[in-house]
């Protein structure tokens, strides 16, 4: 797996401190609030782990899993429920946890989804952001890193769903995708 990596992006320790960062943020932000996190599958799985045992206020949580990329590195711009929520959301405070922002097809789907659902608010935070990608206008609350228009894969993030088991952030050799 290591021997497919052709370059670290974000190294284990960079992701660990800033998710520190981005914990004691969320904790002031949603003090007494008691928000409900939504952690969107699978990409968002190894961030929302990482992320909630650095929040030090109350929070619910709650998965969703959404699907648009296959195994591919374009989105398919049809994002998939694979698997909806377990509670109501109307009236809470949602947080959407995500790996990564590139299109902005599958975030934009989901805030629509939960607005409908009269959310009585709708926050973002997103470990990655990659503006280059973007076809939809849409910005995170709170961002990790702000990444080159690369596709990057571990920690959570997949190619043709390897590689999520990496602890850091890294871009595949190119013959890795033309196999
Ligand atoms: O901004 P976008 O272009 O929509 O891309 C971002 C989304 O794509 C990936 O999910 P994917 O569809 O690969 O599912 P996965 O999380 O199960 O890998 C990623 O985890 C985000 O949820
Ligand atoms: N890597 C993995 N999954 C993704 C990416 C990426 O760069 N962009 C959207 N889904
Ligand atoms: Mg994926």
């Amino acid at each position: 797996m290591q021997n497919d990596i052709q370059e670290i992006l974000i190294s284990e320790e960079e992701i660990q401190q800033r998710v520190k960062e981005l914990g004691a943020k969320l904790s002031d932000a949603y003090e007494g609030r008691n928000p409900l996190v939504i952690c969107v599958l699978k990409g968002a799985f190894i961030f929302m782990a990482d992320l909630v045992k650095v929040i030090t206020v109350p929070v619910e949580m709650d998965f969703m899993a959404v699907s648009s990329y296959g195994a591919t590195t374009k989105s398919s711009g049809v994002v998939k429920i694979i698997k909806d929520l377990d509670v109501p959301v109307d009236g809470r405070h949602v947080l959407i946890v995500e790996d990564i922002i590139d299109s902005g097809l599958t975030l934009s789907y989901l805030i629509e989804l939960l607005r409908n659902r009269n959310a009585a608010s709708i926050s973002v935070v997103t470990l990655f952001d990659k503006p280059a990608g973007r076809t939809v206008s849409l910005e995170a609350d709170y961002t990790g890193f702000v990444i080159p228009d690369e596709f990057i894969v571990g920690y959570g993030l997949d190619y043709a769903e390897k590689y999520r088991n990496l602890p850091y952030i890294g871009v595949l050799k190119p013959e890795i995708y033309s196999k």
